[in-house]
């Protein structure tokens, strides 16, 4: 008999099968995703890159359950029933302008019905991993985009999801800051290890972080291919040797490359 050779692999923590979606509207359809198929291990670090506009959010929203899809499967492995599911980190913060620093990183907790001062204790953990120390309660308006993205950060942790879903959460920051960030988000990311998805536009920032990249298609946008990052870490700039940095940011552009060019040119 042949041997099975998926029999040894553990069940991933999402399966994605034959997934499309189309917005409707009165001005038509827009045909978003079609056919996208994807697997993410458990405790992966899995990274989005693809043209603008090819369903990137759309399929992140899908895995969140903001959205539902029209035809297709998605399942998420669920281990602990007291721990949520999926966590969402958007670029646009996400936060509550009228709560302080403090009450939005305990935020989820209060939802999870989680006593006072074990959710602020909680908080105020995550607010000192994010280097927000002293401005607890501080309100958004006091504070830089990247400090409140760092917010935005420490109450997706604090949540404890199982899964975590970036949606480009840096995009909006400077150069000096972004690197920042995703060295404090690697930090957590080891220290907890968590299954993440995080979209990007930047090659660059998937190597730096992702374990794979998975590279989509123009719109209707499917994982055309997935790439391993075969790179220790840390991989920060003086540990990533640049041939092989460039050899794989060379890969995923051609890859990419004609999908930009077909989004671009609308012929998707
Ligand atoms: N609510 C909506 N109603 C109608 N069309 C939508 C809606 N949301 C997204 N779309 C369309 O669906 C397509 C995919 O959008 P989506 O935001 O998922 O792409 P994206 O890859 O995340 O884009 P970007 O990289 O520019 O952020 C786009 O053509 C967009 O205009």
């Amino acid at each position: 008999m042949m041997p099975d050779p998926t029999a040894d692999r553990t069940e991933p923590r999402i399966s994605v099968s034959d997934v499309s979606k189309t917005y409707r509207s009165r001005s038509g359809a827009v045909r978003a995703l079609s056919d996208v198929q994807l697997r993410v291990e458990d405790r992966e670090f899995f990274c989005i890159v693809g043209p603008s506009g090819c369903g990137k959010s759309t399929l992140l929203r899908l895995l969140g359950g903001l959205l539902d899809s029209d035809e297709g499967t998605i399942e998420i492995r669920t281990g602990d029933a007291d721990r949520p599911t999926t966590n969402m980190v958007f670029q646009e913060y996400g936060i509550f302008p009228w709560k302080s620093v403090i009450d939005n990183v305990a935020f989820g907790l209060k939802m999870q019905g989680v006593p006072r001062e074990e959710r602020y204790e909680t908080a105020r953990r995550y607010i000192g991993k994010v280097d927000l120390d002293g401005f607890e309660e501080s309100y958004p308006h006091q504070l830089s985009g990247g400090m409140k993205q760092r917010v935005g950060i420490a109450r997706a942790f604090a949540n404890d999801p199982e899964v975590f879903l970036m949606d480009e959460p840096f995009g909006a920051l400077d150069a000096q800051t972004k690197g920042f960030l995703v060295e404090e988000l690697l930090e957590l990311w080891n220290e907890s290890t968590k299954t993440v998805v995080y979209v990007t536009h930047d090659i660059e920032e998937a190597i730096r972080l992702g374990d794979r990249i998975g590279v989509m298609s123009a719109r209707p946008g499917r994982i055309k291919e997935v790439i391993d990052v075969d790179l220790e870490r840390p991989r920060g700039r003086t540990e990533i040797p640049l041939e092989r940095l460039d050899r794989l940011e060379e890969r995923i552009w051609s890859s990419l490359s004609g999908e930009v060019e077909r989004s671009m040119h609308g012929r998707s």
